[in-house]
């Protein structure tokens, strides 16, 4: 399916970095889900161990998929488009530094998150430069970041 029929959406997060506190995960990611529930009428829901639809979670090299991560840089993480199972789920690179703010070493959890989710949710990869769903890396500062329009109508066509 291209989006996720029920507009409640369901997450679980399996395995966290030792790179940053859980209560440092669970707050990138809410706020990177924020970003998306603010421009289309979505709702995210916590679950802790029950069935997902979308699951989040750390992992290096062969994971059990058919995209091994590379180690340090290259691809940070990939998300799978809304369907059962394995659709809808985000795989973060652990070869990666995650951080929290803007550290030059590492890369923003946040950031990441906000554009591993777009995928999640429906969205490919967007030619605007200026976009969340740019192909390439930019640090964004979650605290202060709103949804670029090109972002924005991209999700309002799917959900609004
Ligand atoms: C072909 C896919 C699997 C590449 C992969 C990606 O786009 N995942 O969604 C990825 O990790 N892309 C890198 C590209 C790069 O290293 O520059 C990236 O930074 N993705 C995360 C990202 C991209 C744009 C904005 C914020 C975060
Ligand atoms: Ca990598
Ligand atoms: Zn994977
Ligand atoms: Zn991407």
């Amino acid at each position: 399916q291209i989006k996720w029929k029920n507009h409640t959406i369901t997450y679980r997060i399996d395995q966290y970095t030792p790179d940053l506190t859980q209560e440092e995960v669970d707050t990138s990611f809410r706020l990177a889900l924020k970003i998306w529930s603010d421009a289309a009428p979505l709702k995210f829901i916590k679950v802790n161990h029950d069935k997902a639809d979308i699951i989040l979670s750390f992992a290096k090299k062969t994971h059990g998929d058919f995209f091994p991560f590379d180690g340090p840089k290259g691809v940070l993480a990939h998300a799978f488009a809304p369907g059962e199972d394995m659709g809808g789920d985000v795989h973060f690179d652990e070869d990666e530094i995650w951080t929290m703010g803007h550290s030059k070493l590492g890369y923003n959890l946040f950031t990441v998150a906000a554009h591993e989710l777009g995928h999640s949710l429906g969205l490919s990869h967007s030619k605007d430069p200026s976009s969340l769903m740019y192909p390439n890396y930019n640090y964004y500062n979650g605290a202060q970041y709103t949804l670029p329009r090109d972002d924005a109508l991209g999700i309002q066509a799917l959900y609004g």
